[in-house]
């Protein structure tokens, strides 16, 4: 039979009972024990409280967003963290950057070669095809000959050197076809906004280029972007370099049978081999055009300047054009593969006192067409790092050729600075490309001819960075909602032993905002 405990017979009961002979004094001092003892225990249970939630705050991913145009600098900041907090990640993955190298370098080989071939038929008379006057080999826009054309010292030797390196051009269909849309520029926009979204980070109506759908709702276009840039989100680098490895398919093949997967996978091996077999045989001829003195004038005089393009790799012939050439860490910062939609990335510390704690970045393609799509991030970021290239205040956008590279810059800095979605999202600016402004300084161009502000002050480095620094904190402060710091940093991110201690400093201070949030500093 089951005993049941009455209430006098309880042992903890019992012991909880007053003292049948209790005295008022002794009755008021019990009482206050016990209320301090409920208070204490409140309290524990209160901390308790407050512990897990900020465990499940430190648990929670501190999500970055990187924004800023096409060619800014974003993939290649996302590198360093990579190569920072992923160490062992980035090893495996810097070998599958050779192909994209390679086509980096064949482009510009390409590059002087439709610029010489342009200058001989001119020179030899014969008339152009209106395509001539269009494109080169990479689609970008040069200008129509209408100037007259200045004797160049052809001879024997560029007539060789057009037929030796003609081989590249299926080279680079090649690698282009396996490495997908981001192995190629976009050089036309259509009439897509700078800044396709409004203050409240709705996509604008006219955003995107979306002329002609206007028969949707807002709230029906917002859906409909957000599932595109959803289905474009494994579009990033991961699956262009996965294509190389694996295939088009993406597929590593270990599912399918085991011997036609091999067959496959020695197959692509073998493509892969015969690309750099050719790029190994054109060695010589791409270092003879290079360094060439009469393909030098014809760029100058083309205003070509190809060591300022992205992925600029001739003066590295010697070491990429190898049959057992392996990328270096600085080789793949400076590699260009355009972003198509949304690459995310996460790791998780290693060291120090954040350790365990996961990140997640989210790499956006920066064109013009590309943007309408940042805005479904906006609710929901820590942080936002925005780029702006210091060295672009005398370039144009490639998808719009009328625009100037450093005012779109500050139209969309100003459209993130003002965005109410934003008001209490740290933004962190990278002022980048310092080497390159440093370069183009140093050789004599002015900022005042291209920027009418700048007025009078000195052309050199330091005056032009202050200026465009001081420029952009002004924006900041006039249109943010709320009052919030201006942090800058001038960077030059393809210097990967600088960029590091940069991004210690900016790991520091997003990870203090973010746990901030869960009210632990
Ligand atoms: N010299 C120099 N090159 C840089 C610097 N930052 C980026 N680059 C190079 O510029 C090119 C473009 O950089 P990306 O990181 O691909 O630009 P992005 O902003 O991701 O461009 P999208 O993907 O088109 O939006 C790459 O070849 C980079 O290596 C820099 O500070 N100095
Ligand atoms: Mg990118």
């Amino acid at each position: 039979m089951v005993r049941v405990s009455t209430s006098t017979d309880d042992p903890l009961t019992l012991l909880m009972m007053p003292p049948p002979n209790e005295s008022p004094e002794e009755r008021a001092v019990r009482e206050q024990a016990e209320a301090d003892a409920q208070a204490r225990s409140d309290a524990i249970d209160a901390q308790i409280e407050k512990d897990r939630a900020a465990m499940k705050r430190r648990k929670k991913a501190v999500k970055v967003l990187l924004l800023g145009q096409s060619e800014s600098g974003k993939s290649a900041t996302l590198k360093n963290f990579q190569m920072q907090y992923a160490p062992a990640e980035w090893a495996a993955e810097r070998a599958s950057w050779r192909a994209v190298i390679q086509l980096n370098l064949i482009r510009s080989v390409l590059r002087m070669l439709d610029a010489l071939v342009r200058e001989m038929q001119a020179a030899s008379g014969s008339p152009h095809s209106p395509a001539d006057y269009l494109s080169d080999s990479d689609g970008e826009a040069i200008s129509s000959s209408s100037r007259p054309h200045p004797h160049f010292a052809f001879t024997d030797k560029h007539r060789l050197l057009k037929l030796r390196l003609g081989p590249l051009r299926r080279v680079q269909e090649d690698l282009m076809r396996r490495l997908g849309p981001g192995s190629a520029e976009v050089t036309s926009g259509g009439s897509a906004l700078a800044v396709p979204w409004s203050k409240d980070g709705r996509p604008s109506s006219a955003g995107g280029g979306g002329r002609g759908r206007s028969a949707s709702s807002p709230r029906d276009e917002e859906r409909r972007q957000s599932h595109e840039f959803g289905v474009s989100s494994t579009n990033g680098w991961k699956s262009a370099l996965e294509k190389i490895k694996w295939g088009s398919s993406g597929s590593s093949g270990s599912n399918g049978d085991g011997a036609a997967a091999q067959g496959a996978q020695r197959r692509r091996e073998i493509e892969l081999d015969e690309t750099t077999d050719v790029i190994v045989g054109c060695k010589e001829d791409m270092k003879v055009l290079w360094e060439d003195p009469v393909v030098r004038e014809v760029l100058a005089q083309r205003r070509k300047r190809i060591e300022d393009s992205p992925g600029f790799f001739l003066d590295d012939i010697d070491r990429v054009a190898c049959k057992d050439y392996e990328p270096n860490d600085e080789d793949v910062v400076r590699a260009r593969l355009r972003t198509v939609g949304v690459q995310t990335y996460q790791f998780t510390i290693e060291k120090g006192r954040a350790a365990g704690q996961d990140w997640l970045m989210y790499d956006v393609g920066g064109t013009r067409s590309s943007r309408t799509a940042w805005a479904t991030f906006f609710d929901d970021m820590d942080a936002i790092i925005f780029l702006s290239p210091l060295s672009c205040f005398d370039e144009k956008l490639r998808e719009q050729r009328k625009v100037n590279r450093l005012e779109d810059s500050y139209l969309l800095w100003r459209a993130v600075c003002e965005n109410r979605v934003l008001a209490r999202t740290q933004i962190i600016l990278f002022l980048n490309k310092v080497d390159r402004l440093q370069a183009k300084l140093a050789r004599g161009v002015q900022v005042r001819e291209y920027i009418t502000s700048y007025g009078d002050r000195a052309n050199d480095a330091q005056t032009a960075m202050k200026y465009f620094q001081t420029h952009f904190r002004d924006i900041m402060k006039e249109v943010s909602p709320h009052p919030r710091p201006f942090f800058a940093h001038f960077t030059s991110v393809v210097n990967t032993s600088q960029t590091a201690v940069t991004l210690n400093a900016v790991e520091e201070s997003i990870l203090r905002t973010h746990l901030r949030g869960a009210d632990l500093l």
